[in-house]
């Protein structure tokens, strides 16, 4: 295989597997949209009846199950349990300002 050929089927599945990437990326998006949706009506859940925003046993229940799904997928556990505690505490952040403002929330 000359070389000239070999980069262009290089690129040919580069280009490829970014297309892949991109659709992977748009559906990781939208999941966490819809994960947001819900946990936002979950925060006016727990503010109008006095819940508190975090519930760490949940988390731990959590951080074990998609460890586990993790490992069975072969991604890193670490890196799994990472990316929860990095959505779950934005999803707290949320959960405290839904609280300190009565419950109410704003839509958009
Ligand atoms: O399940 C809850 O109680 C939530 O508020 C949702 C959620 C989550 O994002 O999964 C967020 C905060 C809690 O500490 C635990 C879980």
């Amino acid at each position: 295989m000359n070389e000239e050929k070999d980069m262009a089927d290089a690129y040919a599945a580069l280009v490829d597997y970014r297309a892949s990437i991109d659709n992977i990326d748009a559906a990781l998006i939208h999941m966490l949209a819809e994960r947001f949706r819900c946990t936002k009506a979950v925060g006016v859940l727990k503010a109008s009846h006095g819940l508190p925003p975090a519930d760490p046993a949940r988390e731990q229940q959590q951080i074990a199950r998609l460890r586990q799904l993790a490992k069975d997928a072969h991604l890193d556990p670490d890196f799994a349990e990472k990316f929860l505690n990095f959505v779950v505490r934005e999803v707290i952040r949320h959960h405290e300002q839904i609280a300190a403002s009565n419950g109410v929330t704003k839509t958009g």
